[in-house]
């Protein structure tokens, strides 16, 4: 009987959103199991496709085309990963195989290739004219010697075929080495046949001699770091037979050259060890229960969880650690490699794609039982999961903005019931959410409410910016704040300033007519880089020249206005010309390894201040920083977001909690035009729980998460009216369905209503409780496939922006 495979092909459109069915050829047949990645005839091409089934009968009517190749030898996601695509393609509303390439390196989704094939009943003029003897040409050859028009002819007449092939991208990096053959003697007897004057032949049959026997391959690399011998030597001998030659796989390193010093697990402070206690008990007895470790910064979690890991692997278990991308610092990795050694693979966006498939692998072959990563590293193909960490848990760098639109905390949770694991939550700030959970009891609660040693919390004052603005005409530094930098950098300690970002740009203004430079694609400002001296737009990457003159009156008084770090730097320095600063922020941290330069730079006191935006905040763990100046604090609490304060409060806290981390005090000063604001003023205090009471009350009133489930639904086309029109017949179509508890906000035209010349309109549904409301967006989303010119529609399932 003839096997068939159920395959999801590589076209994301809500068409081709099933599998298909496959025949496999009798050649086939012993090879092919689910998880594997093929080739398979799709219409006039070829595409790659994963096999998420096999069966022996297909519902199809026709005959069944028959898979043209494998491209694994093993399969490349096993059984759970298989069953998390579907789940993960069903609960976001995201094509299957969307789902199915997030889950793996990059390297490994298909990349096409087109060519053109003389066929044989092709005219023989063609085949030397075009072809120029060959069978087979590119199609950009093809294209450069005749027209894409004839072409397109000679495929009708059947003189030529266009065909696509699948490449796998995905190298491995191969050194050439060899492998012992002969054994000692056998070597001597060669040594003996030698002339003299073959004195580098001799030195390597000595080699071979003191490593015959040995089974395992040797680099060429590593034999001419031990004999003085060149490769031609070595080529010869190969010839020769005195060994085999082979290729050797190797793992690109990322960590390659950096020494980790090896450290031991630190005495337990009672509270980090009851914490320990109690969730390497749930890891031993396989207890699928979620933890909210709830700690002030400098308690020491980063401890528990190392500690909880090491429980873990004793049992013969693997864990994963999640931690957003930009507290992925250096020190962090350090921490977990200092730990655990070469059973540490890293995931994360600073490394190469060839760097990151071979860390991918080194997981699936169980060779790296300690995975660190951030939001996409919750797919790493480990096995036996004996526990999943979350740390930062509250922060919105879990969840991604495009299709699949998941969140990484999801995904631990579906994985951690799986393989009937815990899971740790932490946080110094948790989610609304999250805290919400362990109220009801759903999640268990652990508060760390001690720094480690019983450290002070960091004394916070508040300046009101109003007043300032009185005392001096421009300028981003109070006198306090300039005053206690001045004592750092007398006393020789550290200063970390900070420079709010968001929901704040950098623009150029005419002071004649208040004309501003705006994006001609998108309706949003050009932001000033002065690095590139060049305006830019931060949603599609249009960039021209800084003008010169008004477009609008042609005035010559443009002028810049807003705060960029670069322009906070340049002041700092004409206000304290002997003070060493450190600049970090996209700008400063583009190159690879710039990131953790400045950092150690920063470790090693080269500088007196580190100025950075919010990617300073988190994480950083340096003992004679003892002062935390925030420049601009309520920069977001204007923004149109129900969670604005939540991220005020959450950034304040974070980044204060880099003060006063080990023997000396820490102080903090925030500048502010809302001092009065109670995100500011519990921060200041350091105070969660009572921003999380203060907090869960207006989210009650307002109905908001987590006391209500949110979905924005955003529709969008080149043409405005189009894209309104559309939102409000998604909104005709779902009131049916929804009970009258739903809440239903909008339509309204997105805050930054044009993008990339689309126009964007959005409704978010609010609800508790909705049977058929899964079913109805379903339906929208087949109903309403994306092209890229027709309507586009995204739905988002608790979106953690609005705007
Ligand atoms: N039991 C311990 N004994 C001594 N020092 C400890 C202990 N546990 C942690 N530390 C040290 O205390 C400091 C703070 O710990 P850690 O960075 O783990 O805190 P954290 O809770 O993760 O902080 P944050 O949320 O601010 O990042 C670190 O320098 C760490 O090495
Ligand atoms: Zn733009
Ligand atoms: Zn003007």
């Amino acid at each position: 009987m003839t096997q068939i495979a159920e395959v999801i092909v590589d076209v994301p459109t809500m068409q081709t959103n099933r599998p298909f069915d496959y025949a496999i050829p009798a050649s086939l047949t012993k090879q092919i199991s689910p998880g594997m990645r093929v080739v398979v005839p799709f219409g006039k091409r070829q595409l790659q496709g994963f096999v998420v089934a096999i069966t022996d009968q297909s519902s199809f009517e026709g005959t069944l085309k028959e898979i043209v190749a494998v491209v694994d030898l093993r399969p490349v996601l096993n059984h759970e990963l298989l069953q998390l695509s579907q789940w993960l393609a069903q609960s976001t509303f995201a094509f299957w195989i969307s789902c199915l390439q997030t889950m793996l390196p990059s390297v490994m989704k298909a990349s096409y290739e087109k060519t053109v094939r003389l066929e044989p009943t092709a005219d023989p003029k063609l085949a030397t004219e075009l072809f120029q003897g060959k069978q087979e040409i590119p199609f950009s050859e093809a294209t450069n010697l005749t027209s894409a028009h004839k072409l397109l002819q000679l495929q009708k007449e059947q003189q030529v075929e266009i065909v696509y092939h699948v490449n796998n991208r995905a190298h491995k990096k191969m050194l050439k080495g060899l492998l012992p053959t002969k054994s000692v003697a056998e070597c001597e007897a060669l040594k003996a046949n030698l002339t003299k004057s073959a004195k580098k032949q001799a030195l390597l049959l000595a080699y071979l001699t003191s490593v015959a026997g040995q089974t395992e391959a040797i680099a060429y690399q590593q034999v001419l770091a031990a004999v003085a011998v060149s490769r031609e030597t070595l080529r010869t001998a190969a010839k020769k037979g005195w060994f085999k030659e082979v290729a050797i796989e190797q793992y690109r390193d990322p960590y390659a050259g950096h020494t980790v010093e090896h450290t031991r697990p630190r005495v337990l402070t009672a509270e980090q060890a009851a914490a320990v206690t109690q969730i390497s008990q749930a890891v031993k007895e396989s207890q699928n229960e979620v933890y909210l470790v709830e700690g002030v910064t400098g308690s020491g979690k980063t401890e528990i969880y190392l500690q909880v890991i090491q429980d873990a692997l004793k049992l013969g278990k693997t864990a994963l650690m999640l931690v957003p991308e930009i507290a992925l610092t250096p020190q962090m990795v350090n921490r977990v490699k200092g730990r655990f050694g070469e059973r540490v693979a890293m995931l994360h966006s600073g490394l190469s794609t060839g760097e990151r498939y071979d860390e991918w692998r080194r997981i699936e072959r169980q060779e790296a039982q300690v995975v660190v990563g951030a939001r996409s590293a919750v797919f790493a193909p480990l096995s036996h999961l004996g526990v999943i960490i979350m740390d930062e848990e509250h922060e919105t760098s879990y969840k991604q903005d495009d299709m699949p639109r998941y969140n990484a905390r999801d995904v631990a949770l579906w994985r951690a019931k799986y393989h009937n694991c815990p899971v740790i939550l932490g946080s110094a700030t948790p989610s609304l959410e999250s805290r919400a959970r362990a109220q009801k009891g759903v999640y268990h609660l652990i508060r760390l409410k001690h720094r480690v040693n019983d450290r002070p919390m960091p004394e916070v004052t508040v300046v009101d910016m109003k007043n300032e603005l009185k005392k001096t005409t421009e300028g981003n530094f109070s006198e306090l704040m300039l005053t206690q930098i001045r004592q750092r950098l007398i006393r020789h300690e550290q200063s970390v300033l900070m420079l709010n970002r968001r929901g704040f740009s950098s623009f150029v203004m005419c002071r004649d007519c208040g004309f501003v430079l705006k994006c001609p694609n998108c309706d949003i400002s050009l932001t000033l880089h002065m690095d590139t001296h060049s305006m830019k737009c931060h949603y599609c990457g249009h960039e021209e020249a800084i003008p010169k003159v008004c477009a609008n009156c042609h005035s010559h008084k443009i002028r810049y206005y807003g705060t960029g770090t670069q322009k906070v730097e340049a002041e700092l320095k004409e206000l304290l010309p002997t003070a060493r600063i450190l600049r970090m922020d996209i700008d400063t941290t583009r190159r690879k390894g710039a990131h953790e330069k400045i950092l150690n730079q920063f470790g090693q006191h080269d500088a007196d201040i580190l100025l950075g935006t919010q990617m300073i905040a988190k994480g950083l763990d340096f003992p004679d920083v003892t002062l935390v100046g925030v420049l601009n604090a309520d920069t977001a609490l204007g923004l149109p977001d129900f969670r604005a304060s939540e991220r005020t409060f959450q950034l304040l806290t974070q980044v204060s909690g880099r003060a006063g981390r080990a023997d000396k005090k820490g102080e903090v000063v925030v500048q502010t035009y809302n001092p009065e604001h109670y995100a500011i003023q519990l921060a200041r205090h350091h105070d969660y729980e009572g921003f999380y009471k203060r907090e869960m009350t207006l989210r009650h009133q307002g109905n908001y998460p987590p006391y209500y489930f949110t979905i924005l639904l955003t529709a969008s086309h080149e043409e405005e009216n189009l894209a309104a029109k559309k939102i409000f017949q998604l909104m005709n179509q779902l009131k049916p369905v929804l009970s009258q508890k739903a809440i239903i906000l909008g339509p309204t035209p997105r805050a930054i209503a044009r993008v990339n010349r689309r126009y964007y309109y959005q409704m978010v549904i609010k609800y508790k409780n909705e049977p058929n409301l899964n079913a109805e967006l379903t339906k929208i989303m087949q109903d309403n496939q994306e092209t890229k010119k027709g309507i586009q529609i995204s739905i988002d399932r608790e979106p953690l922006s609005f705007i």
